[in-house]
C-alpha cells in the first residue's frame, strides 16, 4: 500500500506562562512526531490527556502550522505546494470532531452544513446539489432531512451529518478527532460501523485520535502512542495493544481496563 499522508519530524510549542525575569517561555506540545497513514489504512493514535493528539490533529489538517517539520500528501509537502495545487490537495484531507453539537451551526439547515465546504470547489450549483444529496445518502440520512436543523437529530445523526461534510468533498483521507467520544456505546458501534462501511466503498484512510483503546482496536490497522508530544510506541493494534513494549502504553491499557 502507498502512503497517502505523512508528517515529518513535526515540532510545535506555545507560548507558556510570562515571567517578568525570564520572558515568555514555549511549552513544547509535539517534539519530532513522525507518522503515515498509506491508503485504505487506519491509523489510530492514543496518548492521555494532554499528550498532544488534537494538537497533532489540527496541524494534519493545516489547521494549525507546525514550527518545524513537514506534512507531505501523496508526497508533496504541503507548504511547498503552490496555490492551485494546495487548493487540490486541502479538500482530500478533511476532519470530523469529538462535537457534533458544537460543531455543526445551529442556524444553517443540514443542507447548508453539508454543502459548505463546497464553497472552495469550481463545481456548478447542480453538481454542488447533487453531492449533497449523494452524501445524505451515503450516511443513511433520510433525503427530507437536508431542510432540518441540526437540533432536530438525535446525537448519533448529527454525528452522521458531520461525517456527510467531511465526505463531501470526496476526500482521500479523513481525521476523526475523539469522533465518536460524545456518544452512548451503542452509538458508537453504529457509527464506527458506517466508518468502517464507508472505507471500504471510498478506499478512504483515517487518522482517528482517541483515548479509548476499545475503539482504537475496533477501526484501526495501526497504532501509535504520544507521550507528552513524543510516539514513543507504534505497530500493528493488536501486537502494540496486546504485548505493549512501553510503560505509557501498559498505563493506557491499565487505565482503559
Ligand atoms: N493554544 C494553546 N495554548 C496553550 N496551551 C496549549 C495550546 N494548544 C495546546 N496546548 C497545550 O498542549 C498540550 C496538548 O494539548 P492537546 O489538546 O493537543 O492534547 P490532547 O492529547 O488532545 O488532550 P485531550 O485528550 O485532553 O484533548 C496541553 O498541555 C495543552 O494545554
Amino acid at each position: 500500500m502507498s502512503v497517502l499522508l505523512e508528517a515529518r519530524n513535526i515540532q510545535y510549542s506555545v507560548s507558556g506562562h510570562t515571567s517578568s525575569v525570564f520572558g515568555s517561555r514555549r511549552k513544547t506540545v509535539l517534539q519530532d512526531v513522525s507518522l503515515h497513514v498509506a491508503e485504505q489504512e487506519t491509523l489510530g493514535i492514543v496518548g492521555s490527556s494532554g499528550s498532544g493528539k488534537s494538537t497533532l490533529s489540527r496541524i494534519l489538517t493545516g489547521l494549525a502550522q507546525p514550527e518545524n517539520g513537514e506534512i507531505l500528501f501523496q508526497g508533496k509537502d504541503l507548504r511547498d505546494a503552490a496555490g492551485q495545487v494546495r487548493k487540490d490537495i486541502r479538500p482530500k484531507i478533511q476532519m470530523i470532531f469529538q462535537d457534533p453539537q458544537g460543531a455543526l451551526d445551529p442556524r444553517q439547515t443540514v443542507r447548508q452544513i453539508v454543502k459548505e465546504p463546497l464553497h472552495q470547489m469550481a463545481l456548478s450549483n447542480e453538481e454542488k446539489e447533487r453531492r449533497v444529496l449523494e452524501v445524505l445518502a451515503d450516511v443513511a440520512l433520510p433525503q427530507d432531512g437536508a431542510e432540518r436543523y441540526p437540533r432536530m437529530f438525535s446525537g448519533g445523526q448529527r454525528q452522521r451529518i458531520a461525517i456527510a461534510r467531511a465526505l463531501v468533498t470526496r476526500p482521500s483521507v479523513i481525521i476523526a478527532d475523539e469522533a465518536v467520544s460524545a456518544l452512548d456505546v451503542s452509538t458508537q458501534a453504529v457509527v464506527l460501523n458506517l466508518l468502517l462501511d464507508l472505507q471500504e466503498r471510498h478506499g478512504l484512510s483515517y487518522i482517528f485520535v482517541s483515548h479509548d483503546l476499545a475503539v482504537i482496536r475496533h477501526i484501526s490497522h495501526r497504532v501509535a502512542v504520544l507521550d507528552e508530544g513524543r510516539i514513543v510506541e507504534t505497530g500493528p493494534t493488536l501486537s502494540v495493544l496486546d504485548h505493549p513494549q512501553q510503560s505509557t502504553t501498559r498505563d493506557l491499557i491499565a487505565a482503559s481496563l
